[in-house]
């Protein structure tokens, strides 16, 4: 149980180091870590935490400058790290920053290493410049990528990767997609403007906000005007475009963004499966505010046995689990948290989701293959090897977006099935 105020900063910096240190120790933020956090406290540890773990390398650059030897304790280690992205980010009143940090050490360990944050945070401010020209020399720490990324990253995107890095690296842009049911883009860009929250048009249905807003400032969204959703992600429906009464598939469709716009753009008969019932109830949620209806079920979709009445789809969605690389600012975790070896678990498992989908698509339906990855592996390769040992597949449309200041990195491949 923390003493600090909630309202502290040392209290922010104490939590922030809790979970970068959870995280470090290999969970993932989508395991609700901030979920324990006051609520009024949030917003700060969240900023901390995201931004901290986005520079990844960066903190570990100044340690390894600042530390005789490496530290041992991880909530310390995580403890400094935040630190030094605090004062690093955000230059003013550096003093009472590093003063909140030995306050949050004071809550570590019975206070053991507080003369040590405070020795480190000092030194680093008395030589900040000068190792911050060091880190600019430093090309990893400068990335903030680990390095197995970066060569996937240079291998795949020789002319790209400085701008999918550079990209990876910046706070995520908010992205927002209006509910053509309940009223037209336009009438929403108004209200938006009405409030003096500017945003601009992209895509069919999308507006980008110019600054990411808290969704309860956003006019009508508990009565399901409008969803956050990158506009990267709309492409899904805007390619796989069902027409009025088709018999749908999303396959994997939690938290049920891509099934709320393909259901917002017509009359479907769709079927969301996912293979978890907790994240099942996510995507009732998101059709309950929308006022959107499908059949939700928890079920594995490589085991249509257990849940395929026989009757075959016109049109399947399938976005696949991923390495998630295209999207890692909003989930700087993944840089810590995955490894090398997982780009070719995941290519495995999309494989295996590929086959068991395709014979339930009826001769002429389409399939959207969909991943929010930059890897070839999960990408161009998994369908150049699909489209090669199963016959009857036609390519007929292939897309890589690469993440930038408007949306993140998504790969779409509508595939249909000749007969
Ligand atoms: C990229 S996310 C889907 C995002 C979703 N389509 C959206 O737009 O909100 C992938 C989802 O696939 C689910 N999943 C993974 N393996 C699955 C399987 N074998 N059967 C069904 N769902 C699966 C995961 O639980 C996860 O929710």
């Amino acid at each position: 149980m923390s003493r600090l105020p909630f309202n502290s900063l040392a209290y922010a910096l104490r939590e922030a180091a809790r979970i970068d240190a959870a995280v470090f120790a290999g969970q993932s933020l989508a395991d609700n870590l901030l979920g324990s956090v006051d609520p009024q406290a949030r917003p700060a540890v969240q900023d901390l935490v995201y931004g901290s773990l986005r520079a990844f390398g960066r903190g570990d650059f100044f340690l390894s400058r600042l530390l005789e030897r490496p530290l041992a304790v991880d909530e310390v280690r995580a403890l400094l790290l935040v630190a030094l992205y605090r004062l690093e980010t955000r230059p003013e009143a550096v003093h009472t920053v590093v003063d909140q940090a030995v306050s949050a050490a004071g809550e570590l360990l019975h206070g053991k290493f507080r003369g040590l944050v405070n020795g480190v945070l000092r030194s680093f401010l008395r030589q900040q410049e000068a190792l911050t020209a060091a880190l600019a020399a430093d090309g990893l720490a400068v990335a903030q990528h680990p390095d197995w990324w970066l060569r996937q990253l240079q291998a795949a995107w020789p002319d790209d990767w400085q701008r999918i890095v550079a990209a990876g690296n910046q706070a995520p842009p908010m992205g927002l997609r209006v509910n053509r049911r309940r009223l037209a883009r336009a009438d929403y860009l108004a209200r938006l403007a009405a409030i003096d929250i500017a945003a601009t048009p992209v895509g069919e249905d999308g507006l980008a906000l110019a600054r990411p807003q808290a969704v309860d400032r956003l006019p009508g969204f508990f009565d399901g005007l409008v969803s956050v959703q990158d506009p990267g992600a709309q492409r899904a429906a805007e390619i796989l475009a069902p027409a009025p009464g088709s018999r749908v598939l999303d396959a994997c469709a939690a938290p049920g963004g891509k099934t709320a716009h393909l259901l917002e753009r017509a009359d479907l008969d769709l079927l969301a499966l996912d293979l978890k019932p907790a994240r099942c109830r996510r995507i009732e949620e998101a059709l309950g505010r929308l006022q959107l209806s499908a059949r939700v079920t928890a079920a594995d979709c490589t085991r249509p046995e257990r849940w395929w009445d026989g009757r075959p789809f016109d049109a399947v969605l399938a976005d696949v689990p991923c390495t998630a690389s295209g999207v890692v600012r909003r989930n700087p975790d993944a840089k810590w948290l995955r490894r090398e070896a997982d780009i070719a678990s995941f290519a495995q498992a999309q494989k295996r989701i590929l086959g068991a989908l395709w014979p339930l698509l009826r001769p002429g339906g389409k399939l959207l293959y969909a991943t929010c990855s930059v890897f070839p592996a999960e990408n161009q390769m998994q369908i150049a090897a699909f489209a090669a040992a199963q016959p009857g597949v036609g390519i007929v449309h292939e897309e890589q977006l690469l993440p930038d200041a408007q949306h993140d990195g998504f790969f779409y491949c509508l595939l249909e099935k000749r007969a």
